[in-house]
């Protein structure tokens, strides 16, 4: 008689594939790219990305530098501007509101997180939602609720793309997302759902957490915790996607998973760095020349 997949399992430790987010970006960006370059010769426009910085956080810096350089790579245009950390809230309203109207700008962000004298929901509120190409505008929150929003939010689009990628079904499986950040583990779960994966939404401190993720047959960790995750929480087989960026007192890069565990356990795994970040980056690019293809396709129907 053959055996169940889950006693193979069961017999063999396993080491999981690494989904290697660095070549899953690097395939959408020659895809990006192409689109650029028709964006150009059908219409003459390049895409516009506007990227507001509020302070000189050093990470924020990190992020922005590379979400510049990768526009660069694929032909997109982009525009930084940068605010003293005690700039009022009105200034930097008054900037996203003139980018909101200026038509050479397809996609706007707003580096977060803000400081605290800033009240994000206006802040988020005054960008356009057909520019909103982070997805954290309500309207765009909104629309992922119902299912098909305009602007996935970059980080759980991403983390989408590399599941699809991998081959690994999601209907009908578990899915377990630990942390339910507005930015990730949330947006992540109704993704999930909508996809009619049997979603749990766990915290960082969710009592018992690993009777939770031991069922999870794609377990999503964003919770911004090293070692959150340990070997035995985690099913045999599992795919593991490591949302979890920390920088280490020794300077390290880890994720909230005990990676080499982890990895004895599970079918496949997103490493830090190089699993989820580029594909955050890439899914802007994505949504920015969305964004402007948009933008062309209905110059073209109102006139
Ligand atoms: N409005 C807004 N939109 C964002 O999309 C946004 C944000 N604010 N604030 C901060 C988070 C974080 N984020 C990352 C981007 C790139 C990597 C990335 O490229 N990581 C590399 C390594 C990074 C490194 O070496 O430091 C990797 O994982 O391989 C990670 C994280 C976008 N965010």
């Amino acid at each position: 008689m053959s055996k169940t997949i889950d006693t193979i399992l069961s017999e063999h430790p396993m080491t999981a594939t690494i989904i290697d987010g660095k070549s899953v970006a690097a395939k959408v960006r020659l895809d990006c790219r192409a689109r650029v370059d028709d964006l150009k010769a059908r219409y003459g426009v390049s895409p516009g990305l506007a990227v507001l910085m509020v302070g000189d956080d050093p990470a924020s810096a990190v992020y922005v530098r590379k979400k510049i350089q990768a526009c660069a790579d694929v032909g997109i245009r982009s525009h930084k501007f940068l605010f003293s950390r005690d700039e009022k809230q009105s200034v930097l309203i008054d900037k996203i509101r003139e980018l909101s109207a200026d038509p050479r700008i397809h996609g706007i962000l707003v580096q977060l997180p803000l400081p605290k004298h800033f009240d994000l929901k206006e802040v988020l509120g005054a960008i356009d939602q057909e520019k909103d190409v982070d997805g954290f505008h309500l309207y765009n929150v909104g629309g992922l609720v119902v299912g098909g929003t305009v602007f996935p939010p970059c980080t759980p689009y991403g983390v989408m793309l590399l599941l699809d990628n991998s081959g690994v079904e999601i209907a009908g499986r578990n899915a377990v997302v630990v942390g339910a950040s507005n930015i990730v583990g949330k947006p992540m779960a109704l993704m999930l759902m909508q996809r009619e994966a049997t979603v749990s939404v766990c915290h960082a401190r969710t009592r018992d957490l690993a009777q939770f993720t031991i069922l999870a047959d794609i377990l999503v960790v964003a919770a911004g915790c090293p070692n959150l995750i340990t070997g035995p929480m985690v099913k045999s087989g599992a795919v593991v996607i490591d949302v979890g960026i920390n920088r280490l007192a020794n300077g390290q890069l880890v994720g909230d998973c005990d990676f080499e565990a982890v990895r004895r356990r599970a079918s496949m795994i997103t490493p830090v760095p190089g699993g989820v970040g580029p594909m955050t980056v890439t899914m802007l690019l994505v949504n920015t020349i969305s964004s402007a293809e948009r933008a062309c396709t209905q110059v073209l129907q109102a006139s």
